[in-house]
């Protein structure tokens, strides 16, 4: 384990986890924003991603809102590649996307702007766990036209069914929760 992600694992393994419609949430600054966001994980995060995913010749990361913003906007520092939020909110653009988001624990309808045709992008969340948010903004991104050179998650849920056809992604960490706990999985 690259030891500048240790304040991440420690403090997940810390994180309370809390009922959503049945469903075992972790709270935690890097998926919540709360209960803080600690700019040494921000950084390990991002410099993570940049280890893990060629961002070579990447036109732009797309980052769903809300909770990959902060860390799409850590790589972009980092790396100098713009980025656009997919917003939960409509603005009514011509060539506005809209797309069904499906959570394990809700749903949503997100709208995506600013992507072009034959952009080269990067999608970056905070976790994938049933993999209904990756694969709706996959699809909206299909249908502009855009290249979707990679999917990175902070964090990848290994105790969660996705689709047989979801994206798969690369993650930064693999985890799991047991006996109301995270569990970091190696
Ligand atoms: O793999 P999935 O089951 O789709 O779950 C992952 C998504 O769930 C959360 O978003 P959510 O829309 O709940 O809210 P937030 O980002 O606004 O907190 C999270 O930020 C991911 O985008
Ligand atoms: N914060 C979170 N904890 C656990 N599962 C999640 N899925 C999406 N967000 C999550």
């Amino acid at each position: 384990m690259d030891p500048s992600l240790e304040p991440l694992t420690r403090s997940l393994r810390e994180a309370p986890i809390v009922d959503r419609n049945g469903y075992e949430y972790f709270v935690h600054g890097v998926t919540d924003g709360i209960l803080s966001v600690e700019p040494d994980v921000l950084r390990a995060v991002a410099d993570a991603i940049i280890d893990r995913v060629d961002l070579e010749s990447v036109d732009r990361l797309v980052v769903p809102e809300a909770m990959g913003i902060h860390h799409g906007t850590a790589l972009s520092l980092a790396t100098d590649i713009p980025f656009v939020v997919v917003r939960k909110r409509s603005y009514g653009f011509p060539a506005e996307v809209a797309i069904h988001q499906e959570t394990s624990y809700g749903e949503d309808e997100l709208f995506v702007n600013g992507v072009d045709a034959d952009d080269r992008v990067v999608i970056v969340d905070d976790v994938l766990s049933s993999g209904g948010t990756v694969d709706a903004v996959c699809a909206g991104l299909e249908t502009i036209g855009a290249e979707i050179v990679d999917v990175v998650t902070v964090l990848r849920r290994v105790d969660v069914d996705r689709a047989a056809d979801s994206r798969d992604v690369t993650s930064v960490l693999d985890v799991r929760i047991d006996d109301g706990e995270v569990v970091i999985v190696d």
